[in-house]
Parts: C-alpha cells; sequence; structure tokens
C-alpha cells in the first residue's frame, strides 16, 4: 500500500513545512532533530491538521486534495497513531485500554495476543494505568495501536521510554506485524539507530522541508 505527500502546511505563528515523498515500504521512518516539523507531518497523514496546498493519497484513497476541496477527516481514515506522550485513558486499567482498541475496530484474537507476549504487558493487565511507568505506557499504547488493526499506523518516537533491552525486541515485532498484517508502518524517530533497526526506507525531516 502506498502512501504520497505532495503538500503544504504552515502553523498560524510561523513555522511552515513542505513535504514531498512517497513510500510502499512496510516500515518507513522520518528522521530529524527537535522541532523539524515529523509530528506536523504525522498529524497532517492523520487528519488532525489540514493542508494548506496539496493533498495526501493512501493506495487508491485521495485524503486531502485541497484544489478540490477534499479533506477526508481523521474518523474516517482508519489510521491508528501512537503519540510521543501516550495517550491512555486514565480511568480503565490496562486491560480496558486494550479491549477498546480491539472491539473499536473488530481486532485480530492471535495478533493481540502475540502483542501482549511481545510488548510483556501480560502482568500489567489488571493494573490502573495511572501506576504505571513512562515506558509501560508507552509499551500498552503501542499494543492497543496494534490491536485495533488500523490500515495504516503511525508512531511518534515509539521506543523512547522503554529500557533498551526491550526495545530490540519491539522494534523487530513491529518490523513483522507491518509485513504480516499488511499493516505499513510510518515512524517517527530522531534517532538513526533506531531507524536503520527498525525501517525499510528513510525520509529525513530538516526545518520544515521532506524531501525524497
Ligand atoms: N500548535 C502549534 N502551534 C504553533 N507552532 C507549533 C505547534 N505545534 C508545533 N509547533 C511548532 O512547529 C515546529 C515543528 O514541530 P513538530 O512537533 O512537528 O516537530 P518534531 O520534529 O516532531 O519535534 P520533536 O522531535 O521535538 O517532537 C516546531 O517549531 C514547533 O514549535
Amino acid at each position: 500500500m502506498s502512501l504520497s505527500l505532495s503538500c503544504s502546511f504552515r502553523y498560524p505563528p510561523g513555522f511552515s513545512l513542505e513535504a514531498e515523498f512517497a513510500t510502499d515500504a512496510h516500515v518507513t521512518a522520518l528522521c530529524g532533530a527537535s522541532g523539524s516539523g515529523k509530528t506536523t507531518v504525522l498529524m497532517l497523514i492523520a487528519g488532525l491538521l489540514r493542508p494548506r496546498t496539496g493533498g495526501i493519497q493512501f493506495g487508491d484513497q485521495m485524503w486531502a486534495a485541497t484544489a478540490k476541496r477534499k479533506f477526508v477527516p481523521a474518523h474516517e481514515r482508519r489510521v491508528g497513531v501512537m503519540f510521543q506522550e501516550p495517550r491512555l485513558f486514565p480511568h480503565y486499567n490496562v486491560q480496558q485500554n486494550l479491549d477498546y482498541g480491539f472491539r473499536r475496530r473488530s481486532g485480530d484474537a492471535a495478533q493481540r495476543t502475540k502483542a501482549i507476549e511481545t510488548l510483556e504487558i501480560g502482568e500489567l493487565l489488571n493494573r490502573s494505568v495511572e501506576s504505571l511507568s513512562g515506558g509501560q505506557k508507552q509499551r500498552v499504547a503501542l499494543a492497543r495501536a496494534l490491536v485495533s488493526s488500523p490500515q495504516l499506523l503511525l508512531l511518534d518516537e515509539p521506543l523512547t521510554s522503554v529500557e533498551p533491552a526491550l526495545q530490540e525486541r519491539i522494534a523487530d515485532y513491529v518490523k513483522r506485524v507491518a509485513e504480516q498484517f499488511a499493516m505499513p508502518i510510518l515512524l517517527v524517530s530522531h534517532s538513526p539507530d533506531l531507524v536503520e533497526q527498525m525501517a525499510e526506507r528513510t525520509f529525513w525531516v530538516k526545518e520544515g522541508f521532506v524531501r525524497a
């Protein structure tokens, strides 16, 4: 499944972005310094921001085309997003957070079991989200995004708070999910090492420019 962006965006106070790239890799990375615009690209793809000019296409679906005044809203794109700060439901426990992702999009039971095992969250299922560490929350958020079976998964700095011993395993797992479940993944990272481990294709983001 291919994703292509040819668009621009500007935050009112000044930061502007131009993205011009296309990929059909299982795992694609956007790599760049802090403040270069990586999260802004993810938000445009997720439909949480609207391009100022140009368009965004995923497979045969045109998600945004400013010339045609077309904009498909976030909830119609079936995109899973894991933000840098895990956005879990604080009043639900871990199990209930996973159930939310699973039921919402009739997920795959084998994938759910595998996600729990690989991310080592089996012992956390009855814990409240508030009691988890940053790395534990990140693993739960990643599992929730995976079990909701999106057609595209966006991960913002997925392994930053995960301890190094687990990072490699999770990186391998994410790669396998992208291949086996036909779920392309676009991830954002400032770490070239991590990107090298996970992604088949990398695009560099520099001061608001992303180019193939
Ligand atoms: N809501 C906003 N309003 C105005 N400017 C913003 C807004 N959100 C982000 N910016 C600015 O846009 C630029 C790009 O931000 P973005 O979050 O996309 O960068 P990033 O590469 O993901 O950074 P980091 O790696 O630190 O998360 C930054 O200069 C940031 O200050």
